[in-house]
């Protein structure tokens, strides 16, 4: 066992609206591991987005801690952590009068990186998230497709080669096929790029399936984290309605598509 601090740690973090009335976040203690690959998934106003705003200091939390490596977030300067956080936020995100190489070398440009080599990390981020160099380097995201756009985003968001990514609902917005090959081809990146990855989704399909861990929130607490077949052991009741949609869609699948068809 390694003695190195986890990448993220929350302990006992809360974070309040509405002078006190609204526990967006309330108590979370959570810990994500160097190159691991977390969902956080939970009904609407459940504290996902909260949560990940505080890792990044876009909030503040009024109780409890957060680290990143071990050294507390409010004692970094924002500016460093923000380098060293990449976020991806849903579609629509992309500044929109700037071209794809402008939105992709935004975090660098603000860094004081010389022209030159922007350019050159612009053309290794759009091979890295499979555009066209040459096709797409000069549009603007209204002439990009939903998809297209979203690999934009995940190119701006690595720029700067942060350690961390932190994506909100990142392919929320796109048709199925679409977003099944979005979510591969992103976790194909964590893994060759060794990132650390907290990934909010609705869909605990895309959890179960692109994600090492899944943490289960609802009315801002930390009800349940653990890989898939940990959670499919949970007795919580909330955990188990979660699970009963990809139960039931796996077996009519498995019914609809037996292995041997067609042959
Ligand atoms: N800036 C804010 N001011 C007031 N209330 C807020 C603010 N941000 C979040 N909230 C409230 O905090 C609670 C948690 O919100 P949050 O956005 O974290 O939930 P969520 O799980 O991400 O929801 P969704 O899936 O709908 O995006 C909600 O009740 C929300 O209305």
């Amino acid at each position: 066992m390694s003695d190195a601090p986890p990448m993220i740690a929350y302990a006992r973090v809360a974070k309040t609206f509405g002078g006190g009335r609204i526990k967006a976040v309330d108590g979370v203690s959570l810990s994500v591991a160097r190159g691991e690959f977390l969902a956080i998934v939970g009904g609407s106003g459940s504290g996902k987005t909260t949560l990940l705003r505080l890792a990044n200091r876009l909030i503040d939390a009024d109780a409890g801690s957060i680290a990143i490596e071990g050294a507390d977030v409010r004692s970094t300067d924002p500016i460093v952590l923000r380098r060293r956080i990449g976020t991806v936020f849903q579609a629509g995100a992309l500044f929109p009068h700037l071209t794809v190489a402008g939105n992709i070398g935004i975090t660098p440009k603000l860094l004081g990186w010389p022209a030159a080599k922007i350019a050159a990390r612009v053309d290794e981020l759009l091979d890295l998230v499979r555009l066209d160099r040459a096709q797409h380097r000069g549009r603007f995201p209204h002439e990009l497709s939903g998809g297209q756009r979203q690999r934009v985003g995940v190119a701006r968001a690595l720029a700067a080669k942060p350690s961390i990514v932190l994506m909100d609902e990142p392919f929320g917005a796109l048709d199925p096929l679409t977003r099944d090959a979005l979510g591969d081809d992103f976790r194909a990146l964590h893994d060759r790029l060794g990132l650390t990855t907290m990934l909010i989704t609705h869909d605990i399909t895309e959890a179960l399936l692109l994600a090492d861990r899944i943490a289960v929130m609802r009315a801002g607490q930390l009800i349940a984290q653990g890989a898939a077949a940990e959670l499919a052991h949970s007795t919580d009741p909330y955990v188990a309605e979660l699970l009963q949609t990809p139960r039931r869609q796996a077996k009519r699948l498995g019914e609809l598509l037996p292995r041997d068809a067609g042959t």
